[in-house]
């Protein structure tokens, strides 16, 4: 939800839709939505929190930033002492923080008690605790539930932006694969729904042109550094107790033994005789990271592109912009150098319905919140 998200919203160009095509993963992807916020403009004062709260996070992510990492005991040292600006900068970035985690849980809490909350994940957390009417409505609760919202907004709005980003890129560049997607979803789903949670068995290339996203555009080329905890040998190689680990998770991603063509969007490469092949290297085995700190929104990020993904290759067809002379405008896929999460750069599509039907179950999906499990 950082300024990242607006690249898109700034270059797609609906044609037959008036509205802006940010309404199109937004709507979807409603009733899974971590406040159940209508997000319309980008002043919005929820995207402001988030976007401050995500500079402060890629700013404490740089490793070694602060020697308190590396020698914890400063963490005893008082807040003016050389050497603690840690301190210092904890506190000036505290209200940032504690913005993103308060004010959209207050903003949940406000409107379910006027009735009007849509369907979210703070709103069926309250829900249930209340009740459950075991230790409900809790302080300690309260600030659980603040904390599980605030982190997984900080961390999996972005990142599966990203995704998403990634996945109209290769839309626009590779018109065949995405024929190749919506005639199975003509076939499994057919044209009077949108795709559920409950079709995803029975559409292979669906999965694998979704295995092919997190493959072709790693949201975090390097990962996040791990320390060693005990000495390791690998390879004949000791690593020792200590060692911080930086996984080069691109690499992974690019390495020609398990993926010939690396650079190539074929989704094909993870599929068998039609169906899902389990031989090739998953990418989600590195793409959110490792160990006991592996990413524990992956199965949100996978489930949310499936639904995003299919449902938007259901009702659209995604294609390049045309430029003055009339002809499509070249893609090229070029990535951002951030350091830390890496974004498609900015580029334009355009997006229409494929009909007037799929247009029509676009514009009512969801309006009863209903949830396919
Ligand atoms: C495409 C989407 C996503 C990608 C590529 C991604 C990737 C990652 C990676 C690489 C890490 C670092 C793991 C490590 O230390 O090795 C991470 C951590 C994390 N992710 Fe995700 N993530 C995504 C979506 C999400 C979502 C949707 C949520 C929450 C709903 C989430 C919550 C978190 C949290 C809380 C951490 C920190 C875990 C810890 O330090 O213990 N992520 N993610």
């Amino acid at each position: 939800m950082s300024s990242r998200t607006t690249n898109l919203r700034k270059c797609c160009k609906p044609v037959a839709f008036s509205d802006s095509c940010s309404t199109i993963p937004t709507s979807l992807s409603a009733t899974f939505d971590i406040y159940g916020l209508e997000i319309t403009d980008h002043n919005d004062k929820y995207i402001r929190i988030a976007e401050k709260a995500a500079d402060v996070y890629i700013k404490i992510s740089v490793p070694g930033r602060y020697l308190v990492e590396t020698f914890p005991i400063l963490r005893h040292l008082p807040a003016w002492f050389p050497g603690a600006s840690f301190k210092r900068d904890a506190a000036k970035w505290e209200p940032d923080v504690l913005a993103l985690r308060n004010a959209a849980f207050d903003n949940v809490k406000r409107e379910m008690a006027q009735g009007t909350a849509l369907p979210s994940i703070a709103a069926s957390l309250l829900e249930n605790a209340l009740q459950e009417k075991s230790s409900a409505g809790t302080i300690s609760q309260e600030d659980m539930f603040r904390n599980i919202t605030g982190i997984a907004y900080l961390t999996g709005a972005d990142t599966t932006f990203s995704s998403v980003q990634a996945f109209f890129l290769a839309m626009t560049m590779h018109p065949d694969k995405q024929r190749l997607a919506q005639a199975e979803l003509d076939a499994v789903v057919g044209p009077n729904r949108l795709p559920a949670f409950s079709d995803r068995a029975a559409l292979p290339y669906v999965n694998a042109l979704i295995k092919e996203c997190f493959r072709w555009h790693n949201v975090v080329p390097l990962g996040i550094p791990h320390e060693t905890t005990a000495d390791e040998e690998i390879n004949g190689w000791l690593i020792p107790k200590g060692t911080v680990l930086i996984p080069n998770q691109w690499a992974m991603a690019r390495d020609e033994t398990a993926y010939p063509n690396p650079e190539r969007f074929l989704p094909e490469r993870f599929l068998k005789d039609g169906l899902l092949n389990p031989s090739v290297r998953d990418p989600q085995k590195y793409a959110f990271g490792f160990g006991r700190r592996i990413c524990p929104g992956r199965h949100f990020a996978d489930a949310s592109m499936f639904i995003i993904v299919s449902s938007v290759l259901h009702a659209f067809d995604i294609a390049p912009s045309i430029d003055a002379r009339g002809q499509p405008v070249k893609l090229e896929a070029k990535v951002t150098a951030d350091l830390l999460l890496s974004y498609p750069e900015p580029f334009e599509c355009e997006i229409t319905p494929r009909s007037s039907n799929a247009e029509a179950l676009v514009r009512n999906a969801g309006l009863d919140g209903s949830v396919d499990a």
